[in-house]
């Protein structure tokens, strides 16, 4: 496993690991160390057959010391550990020469990993952690196709559709990642492996799944949701469990953006400021707002007397790393408002919470399209002009699917739960599980 060094795709990557590890499996797990393995090494649930073999991110010009993940770097130097990562390729080689022979690789971002595959004799195909709607509205191999049009042959159906501001995150795709844009980096990633793996299943995308095989001419081997099992999740700490069982069965909104999220000063104060007025108790985690040393310096005026002193303790904000799962399935946790990373997506699907959206990345606001469009579970929060959302619209994207006379409050609920019915099936990953690897034997056969 070589994931990109990014903490939404590592976790995945573990889960993966962890359960073909369970089948049995030897995995060999490539991972930026020596902070990110010390944080992440305690998902790892089978040590005698999970190896992490700890990568010294190299320095490059630019990059702040120590910096391992997109977590440690703000957005605009993501290029630079893009070159970094280029830069593992002598370690990379090294590492899987010593423990091979390998059968298959699956990595995402490192392009150059099918060429050591070819090499030293091992099948490569990337692991794609994030949605296959994005990858088929904006990253199939074609390039004359006008942004704001869906791709030629695109699902006819679908309401993932491109519109103004994702087409604005879309320019993304042209910059400059590393030596080559991301576009260029991901389709040439996908298109060297053998077949492509992708973390999702038939029911949830199986139509832009389709749509990317055709236009890679590869074979998609799905995974399923690659959770992990609610008795391997790690206990809830003292200190959360205590607050959250203050308040009432369901009436908890959690918020929380990812590993990555940076917000501006007053996009973060403007947020606080709608968790105040919609009125219900909230637990908001999110990393200290942009210039600000700590979560503190970047609350409104007198928010903290007011929220987090008074009213009893109503607001709860914290700057560090929360075990979200554990939180999700806590009772008294009834709304995720979520930036709705692909990550976040599968466990807002999971939980019993009503799903509200506050994207701001590219997948992310395709993931939102197909929350709030396709499979309607969740609202997405209505955004101004400055492309944030104000606080009156915040508090009434939450009533709206908090309030118990809402008519769209009743409609995402329950094709919520008939959805998770269908994905949370404690079967349906062990069949996508079995399926994986079976596919795998049979790619391996061949060659
Ligand atoms: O305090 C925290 C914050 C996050 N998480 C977990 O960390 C993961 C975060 O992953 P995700 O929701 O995907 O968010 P990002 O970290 O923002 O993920 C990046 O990678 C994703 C692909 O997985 C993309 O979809 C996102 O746009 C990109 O920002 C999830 O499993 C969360 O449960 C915690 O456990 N505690």
């Amino acid at each position: 496993m070589f994931p990109w060094f990014a903490i939404g795709h590592i976790t995945p990557y573990i889960h993966l690991s962890n359960r073909l590890a369970a089948r049995g499996h030897r995995v060999h797990f490539l991972l930026p160390g020596p902070t990110t393995l010390a944080k992440l090494a305690p998902l790892n649930r089978h040590p005698h057959l999970i190896t992490f073999h700890p990568i010294a991110v190299p320095h490059v010009d630019g990059l702040p010391r120590g910096a391992e993940t997109t977590a440690d770097v703000p957005p605009h130097l993501t290029p630079l550990l893009f070159a970094a990562l280029d830069a593992t390729e002598d370690q990379f080689r090294s590492t899987v020469s010593r423990v091979g022979p390998l059968d298959v690789v699956l990595y995402d971002s490192a392009m150059w990993v099918p060429r050591i595959g070819r090499e030293l004799g091992f099948l490569t195909m990337t692991y794609g952690v994030v949605s296959a709607a994005v990858g088929a509205l904006r990253l199939v191999p074609s390039t004359d196709e006008e942004m704001a049009r869906t791709p030629p042959g695109y699902p006819p159906h679908s309401a993932v559709v491109p519109r103004p501001d994702e087409i604005k995150q879309s320019r993304i795709f042209a910059e400059n990642f590393g030596s080559v844009s991301l576009y260029d980096r991901i389709v040439t990633s996908v298109s060297g492996g053998d077949a492509m793996a992708l973390r999702t299943c038939w029911e949830l995308e199986g139509v832009f799944v389709k749509y990317m095989e055709e236009q890679y001419g590869k074979r998609a081997l799905l995974t399923g949701p690659i959770l992990p099992d609610r008795d391997h999740r790690l206990g809830l700490d003292e200190k959360w469990a205590a607050w959250l069982s203050k308040y009432p069965r369901g009436s908890v909104v959690y918020c929380a953006f990812g590993s990555e999220s940076l917000l501006q000063k007053d996009q973060f104060q403007e947020l606080l400021r709608g968790f105040e007025l919609c009125g219900r108790p909230f637990l908001v985690v999110l990393k200290p707002s942009e210039g600000c040393a700590t979560m503190e310096e970047g609350f409104p005026e007198g928010f903290a007397e007011r929220v987090i002193d008074g009213e009893g303790g109503r607001g709860l904000v914290c700057g560090g790393w929360v075990p979200q799962l554990q939180i999700l399935d806590h009772p008294s946790v009834g709304c995720f408002v979520s930036h709705c990373g692909f990550g976040s997506m599968w466990e807002s699907l999971l939980s019993d919470c009503q799903i509200v959206l506050v994207p701001k990345q590219n997948d992310q606001i395709v993931g939102t399209m197909l929350m709030t469009k396709d499979l309607k579970v969740g609202v997405e929060v209505e955004k101004d002009e400055e492309g944030w959302v104000s606080k009156e619209k915040l508090s009434e994207a939450i009533e709206m699917v908090m309030d118990e006379g809402s008519e769209i409050g009743r409609v995402v609920r329950e094709n919520h739960l008939k959805l998770r019915e269908v994905l949370g099936d404690g079967n349906l990953q062990e069949r996508y599980l079995d399926g994986f690897v079976c596919q795998l034997y049979d790619l391996l056969e061949k060659c």
